[in-house]
């Protein structure tokens, strides 16, 4: 696809999805990131813009295939996002006619392949655990936060609160989400999962994610989940996680947290330049 400049000729854009966690993705490998607060907001907008769940940004790396940035529909940053990682790269793979491709975000050096089934994984990196680093406010135990609900906290890039709750489906995600997504414990305010045992390795997840809301899937959050239940005693290392947009597969490796699924290129599409002035 061309790549067009925001100089008064459009701004090229993709959107894609997993899972139904949706992004938009702008490739700036061959010009300057246009992408500022504003306009990932203005863009996020599901009415006046285009709409998603995160705005990716593909720039150049040096020793690896590209680097990601990553954005919440209310303009503020994301350091990581497993979904969009696994939209892109499958993405990316194509394009570079390989099967594997590296990549650079604001926690490192990942990777990502193409299963033989199509499916694709990518190793979020260890999981971070300690409380400096989630980061947390101040030195608790992060698999038993002293917030009601004894929930675990895990990095993954970003900050995750998982809480093991008897049946996810009836927590109303809408109002405690926010509640914990902005408690004083989160310096960085966090991403907010609620996961229940549906079976041996098989876990049911619904997230509130920081920045954007109540989402379809959210990889980080289902890796992090994973990460949190074998914590726990609940799970082995391998699990599969149901989320509302469909499944995940999360293999918590010794190289790192590795998770699968699919993913979906939906279209292109070019933003006005009327829409681009008027921010
Ligand atoms: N949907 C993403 C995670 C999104 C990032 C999050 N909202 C944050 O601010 O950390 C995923 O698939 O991991």
């Amino acid at each position: 696809m061309e790549q067009r400049a925001h100089n008064g000729t459009g701004l090229a854009f993709m959107k894609m999805h997993g899972l139904g966690n949706d992004f938009v993705v702008i490739d700036a490998r061959t010009g300057s990131d246009p992408v500022t607060p504003a306009l990932a907001r203005a863009l996020g907008d599901r009415h006046r813009g285009v709409g998603f769940d995160q705005l990716a940004v593909i720039k150049p790396a040096e020793g690896a295939d590209f680097t990601l940035d990553f954005w919440n529909s209310d303009g503020t940053r994301a350091g990581a996002c497993g979904n969009a990682t696994r939209c892109v790269s499958d993405w990316m793979m194509t394009q570079l006619g390989k099967d594997a491709v590296s990549l650079i975000t604001t926690r490192g050096r990942l990777s990502a392949v193409r299963r033989a089934d199509g499916l694709v994984s990518v190793n979020m990196g260890a999981p971070i655990l300690d409380w400096q680093s989630v980061p947390l406010a101040r030195e608790v135990s992060v698999e038993h936060l002293p917030i009601e609900g004894d929930p675990v906290a895990v990095g993954m890039g970003n900050p995750h609160c998982v809480f093991f709750v008897e049946n996810a489906e009836t927590i109303p995600v809408e109002s405690i989400g926010p509640k914990i997504e902005h408690d004083s414990l989160f310096p960085e305010r966090t991403n907010v999962e609620f996961a229940s045992l549906m079976g041996p390795d098989h876990l049911r997840m619904r997230v509130w994610e920081r920045g954007t809301g109540i989402t379809l899937a959210c990889g980080s959050g289902t890796c992090a989940t994973a990460v949190a239940a074998h914590l726990r005693g609940l799970t082995g290392r391998k699990v599969l996680v149901d989320v509302d947009g469909g499944q995940l597969e999360i293999d918590w490796r010794d190289d790192g947290v590795w998770m699968t699924g699919p993913t979906m290129m939906v279209f292109e599409g070019v933003l006005s330049d009327t829409f681009l002035a008027a921010l």
